[in-house]
C-alpha cells in the first residue's frame, strides 16, 4: 500500500512536538534510532527527518507529501505548497528589534538601515508595503550579534520571550506578524495519498480540540441553571443531571480553556460551586 511521506524537522524547536503530535494521533514510531526515514508501523505513514528550510522544497517537488515546519519558513521560502493546518505550537513572532539606547520614532527610522536577518524575502515584502528603503543583510543564524559587531544596525527576527533581544541590549520595535507550526501539503497528492492525509487531519483535528477544551462539572442551585447554562453553551448543550440534594443540579460541560479563567467569576456568582475542570484525552465532533 502506498504511504503518505511527512518530513518534520530533525533536531530544532518543532521536532520533539511534531513526533509528539503523531504520537498523540495514534502513529507508533520507533524511537531510538538514528535513521533519517522511518515508518509507522500501526499508520500508513513514512517519516523523513530533515532540516526545516529545506521542507517546502521537498513537499513541492513530491519528495514527501506534507510537512511539519513554522509558518515563517513557508512564506519565506514562497515554494508551491499549501498550508493546510495551524498546529498550535512553534508560536513565535517575526520583529523589527534595534539597539536598547536609540530612539524609536516609528516605522521611517527604518530608513536607510541596515537590517540583519535569515527571513530577507518576508522582510523585504514588510518594507516594499511600508515604503521603506533599507539594506538587508542576509545571515544564516545569530541574528542578535549583528549590531553588536557592527555588521547591521538592526535586526529582523524570531521573538517569543524577549530573552535572546535583551541578553544582547536590543528592544523590539515592530512585529511584522505571527508565527506557529503548520501542516503543508503538495498541491499535487494522489487520491489514495489524499485519502490518508484525510484520515491523518481528522485525528489532528482531534487532539487539537481536546488541547483547546476542557470537560467542567459543577453543582448548580435550579433557580440559576439558565444563567448558568447560558454561559456554558458546550459541544451541542450541556447534560444536566439532578443532585441527591434537592434544588441543585450537576452541570456537565465542554469549554474552551482560554475562556474558562473570564466566566469562572460570574459561575460563582451565579452560586456554582464545587467546580472541577478536567483534561480531554480526545474529542471527536
Ligand atoms: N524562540 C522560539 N519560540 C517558539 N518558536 C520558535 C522559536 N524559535 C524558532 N521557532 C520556530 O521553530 C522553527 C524552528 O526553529 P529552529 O531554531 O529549530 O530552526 P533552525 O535553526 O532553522 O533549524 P534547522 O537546523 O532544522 O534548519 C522556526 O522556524 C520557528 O517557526
Ligand atoms: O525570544 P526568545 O525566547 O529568546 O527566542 C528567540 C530566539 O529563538 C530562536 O533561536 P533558537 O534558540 O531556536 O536558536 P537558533 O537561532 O540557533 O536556531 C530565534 O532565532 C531567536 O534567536
Ligand atoms: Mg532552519
Amino acid at each position: 500500500m502506498n504511504k503518505l511521506k511527512i518530513a518534520i524537522q530533525k533536531n530544532g524547536r518543532l521536532s520533539e512536538k511534531s513526533l509528539e503530535l503523531l504520537s498523540e494521533c495514534g502513529i507508533k514510531i520507533p524511537n531510538g534510532t538514528q535513521k533519517l526515514k522511518t515508518s509507522s508501523s500501526n499508520f500508513p505513514i513514512e517519516i523523513l527527518f530533515l532540516r526545516d528550510d529545506d521542507i517546502p522544497q521537498y513537499v513541492e517537488q513530491n519528495v514527501a507529501d506534507i510537512g511539519i515546519l513554522g509558518e515563517n519558513e513557508v512564506w519565506e521560502k514562497d515554494r508551491n505548497v499549501e498550508i493546510i493546518k495551524k498546529l498550535g505550537f512553534g508560536n513565535c513572532r517575526m520583529c523589527l528589534a534595534i539597539p536598547k539606547e536609540e530612539i524609536y520614532t516609528g516605522i521611517s527610522y527604518f530608513n536607510n538601515k541596515k537590517i540583519a536577518t535569515s527571513y530577507p524575502r518576508i522582510l523585504n515584502k514588510f518594507c516594499k508595503k511600508n515604503n521603506i528603503k533599507v539594506e538587508i543583510e542576509e545571515i544564516g543564524g545569530s541574528v542578535e550579534i549583528a549590531p553588536g559587531i557592527g555588521l547591521a544596525n538592526c535586526i529582523f527576527d524570531i521573538v517569543s520571550t524577549g530573552s535572546t533581544l535583551f541578553m544582547n541590549g536590543l528592544k523590539e520595535v515592530e512585529t511584522v506578524t505571527k508565527s506557529e507550526a503548520a501542516l503543508i501539503k503538495s498541491k499535487n497528492l494522489s487520491q489514495d495519498k489524499q485519502l490518508i492525509l484525510n484520515k491523518l487531519l481528522f485525528r489532528i483535528q482531534s487532539v487539537i480540540y481536546s488541547k483547546e477544551n476542557k470537560y467542567i462539572l459543577l453543582n448548580a442551585p435550579n433557580e440559576n441553571l439558565k444563567d448558568i447554562i447560558s454561559l456554558l453553551p458546550g459541544i451541542k448543550s450541556p447534560t444536566l443531571l439532578p443532585l441527591a440534594k434537592e434544588g441543585w443540579s450537576s452541570v456537565h460541560s465542554v469549554i474552551k480553556e482560554d475562556k474558562f479563567w473570564d466566566i469562572i467569576e460570574q459561575l460563582k456568582e451565579f452560586g456554582a460551586q464545587g467546580i472541577l475542570v478536567i483534561p480531554i484525552e480526545k474529542m471527536i465532533l
